[in-house]
């Protein structure tokens, strides 16, 4: 029992954590609207099932990345708040982390909609 309530007690934190990311990163709004478009563009398109799952980890990737950017970032504004060049690198890497999951879904989208929007499916 005490097993059980401690995995639920850890959900509650992980549901924490994507609140956090919302309440502290302004660019999950972004992620969110771009998550919400591309369902619709989908859902109007009747993308195929392999073209579904292909959006759909793309977009757990991308929320994945900027959730660990915010947590990256928090956790070297604690290191120090002053200018440091190794944090600046910290945030960076992390910060190109996120840029290089958005480049390969933008690319997997035209891949994806182009055919579709030429008329060579439907
Ligand atoms: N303490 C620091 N020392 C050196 N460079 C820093 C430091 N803090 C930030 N920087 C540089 O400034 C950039 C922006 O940092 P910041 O913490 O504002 O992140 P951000 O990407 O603007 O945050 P957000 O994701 O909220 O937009 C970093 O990528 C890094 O190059």
């Amino acid at each position: 029992m005490n097993r059980i309530k401690k995995h639920l007690t850890s959900y509650q934190y992980s549901i924490r954590g994507i609140w956090l990311a919302f309440r502290y990163e302004h660019n999950m709004i972004f992620h969110l609207v771009a998550a919400i478009a591309v369902v619709i563009v989908n859902s109007l398109l009747k993308v195929n099932k392999t073209e579904w799952l292909v959006t759909l980890i793309l977009i757990g990737l991308a929320w994945m990345a900027e959730i660990f950017n915010t947590a990256i970032e928090k956790l070297a504004d604690r290191v120090t708040k002053e200018h440091d060049p190794l944090i600046g690198q910290v945030k960076d890497l992390s910060a190109g982390a996120v840029l290089i999951i958005c480049f390969f879904a933008t690319v997997c989208a035209v891949i994806i909609y182009l055919p579709y929007l030429m008329g060579l499916k439907y």
